[in-house]
């Protein structure tokens, strides 16, 4: 079972992207308000063009939003918010801000950086605004450079910025190792929960869910499905002459078996001992009735073999249509009762008969 094809593990991405954009969303709020707020302060102390600049950035920041709003799209929502906030910041660090406190802002960036995008992504981002810091420190006299900082600054700047970079990147790498051995714990059980140990098939409980949403899908857009109850001949026989341990390898090959018979949106679940549950989405009952021939057949003729030993497996399996009952109970009672007559009728064989079937299994039985 792979971690990215598991419909859990589907969902917990799902959810934590979901969590991520409501973040982003009160962080782009936050945003909006410190640059009112810093920029009004600027505006009172006559950093008139200060101001003006930081309130223009809230401009993008809010077409980000309502963006996001509309288009429900993670990807330009994150992408968004960080150009902004680096073209924000790499302005800061150019000007100075009031009184050369912008590159303080770079402090915001690390955690930033490694919570929106992934540990690589986040480490190369890093690095390029170390070398924009780096240009604009070195090169006071470039255009729309107009900040000079103290050589201390500089080297307490690069230093402290450092320290806390490394601190978040060790963070976030314990975070997501602690995250994804919680999902691969989570995805075990959930594994366990829906799966018969011995066979690797389906367990009744996840049959019986599957059952139910089947039936609801049914009720919804009358898509016809059928089951086929299947039970191993004469099981009892096999345990009692050939040990347990034969009798748990005979299920085994079976399964293997009716995995190479059914259909991949088929499903196959161990019902319980030797009994086998078939659930055919979008078949009706003459479909499944040759999909239960074919299996009876290919299980009559194939050898089941543990060591060393050729074992005789036959099954009988009783076949039952959505379209002839009108609930679930009732389904598996008729498939029931229509095992207990091909068992009746002499085993190896299906129920209710039609016609090809019988001749089929004449033809078979006399060569
Ligand atoms: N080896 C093994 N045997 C099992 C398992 N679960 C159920 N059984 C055996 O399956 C046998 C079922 O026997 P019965 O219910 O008498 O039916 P049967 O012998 O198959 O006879 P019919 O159903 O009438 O054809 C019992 O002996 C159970 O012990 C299992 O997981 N492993």
């Amino acid at each position: 079972m792979s971690r990215d094809s598991s419909s859990g593990y589907q969902a917990a991405r799902e959810r934590e992207d979901a969590q991520v954009s409501l973040v982003l969303t009160w962080l782009s709020l936050a945003a909006i308000l410190c640059l009112l707020g810093i920029g009004s302060k600027a505006w009172h102390s006559g950093h008139s063009t200060h101001a003006l600049i930081l309130w223009f950035f809230i401009l993008p920041i809010v077409v980000n939003m309502v963006w996001f709003a509309f288009s429900g799209n993670r990807d330009i929502q994150k992408a968004g918010l960080l150009v902004t906030v680096s073209v924000l910041f790499t302005y800061l660090i150019a000007s100075g801000g009031e009184g050369n406190t912008g590159p303080l802002w770079f402090y915001v960036f690390p955690p930033l950086l490694f919570f929106l995008t992934s540990l690589k992504t986040g480490t190369m981002i890093l690095l390029l605004v170390y070398l924009i810091a780096l240009i604009v420190f070195q090169f006071p006299e470039l255009p729309f450079v107009f900040a000079e900082y103290e050589s201390d600054f500089k080297v307490r700047f690069f230093a402290t910025l450092t320290f806390e970079s490394i601190f978040c990147f060790v963070l976030e790498a314990s975070r997501l190792k602690a995250r994804n051995e919680l999902l691969d714990l989570a995805l075990t059980h959930e594994h366990a929960a829906k799966t018969d140990e011995l066979t690797g098939l389906s367990n009744r409980r996840d049959m019986l869910n599957r059952l139910s949403g089947e039936f609801s899908r049914y009720q919804r857009s009358g898509h016809h499905f059928s089951i086929v109850l299947i039970d191993l001949d004469l099981f009892k026989t096999i345990n009692d002459q050939f040990g347990h341990n034969t009798g748990d390898a005979v299920l085994m090959q079976f399964a293997e078996l009716v995995q190479t018979v059914i259909r991949q949106t088929d499903i196959a679940a161990r019902w319980g001992g030797e009994e086998f549950l078939l659930l055919l989405p979008d078949t009706s009952l003459l479909p499944a009735l040759k999909l239960a021939e074919r299996l009876r057949s290919e299980v009559a003729g194939n050898s089941f073999r543990f060591q060393g030993q050729d074992l005789p497996v036959t099954m009988s399996a009783g076949v039952c249509s959505i379209a002839q009952v009108n609930s679930i109970d009732s389904m598996l009672r008729q498939a029931d009762l229509q095992l207990y007559s091909a068992k009746g009728a002499g085993r190896n064989r299906i129920a209710p008969r039609v016609r090809s079937q019988a001749t089929a299994t004449h033809s078979e039985s006399n060569t």
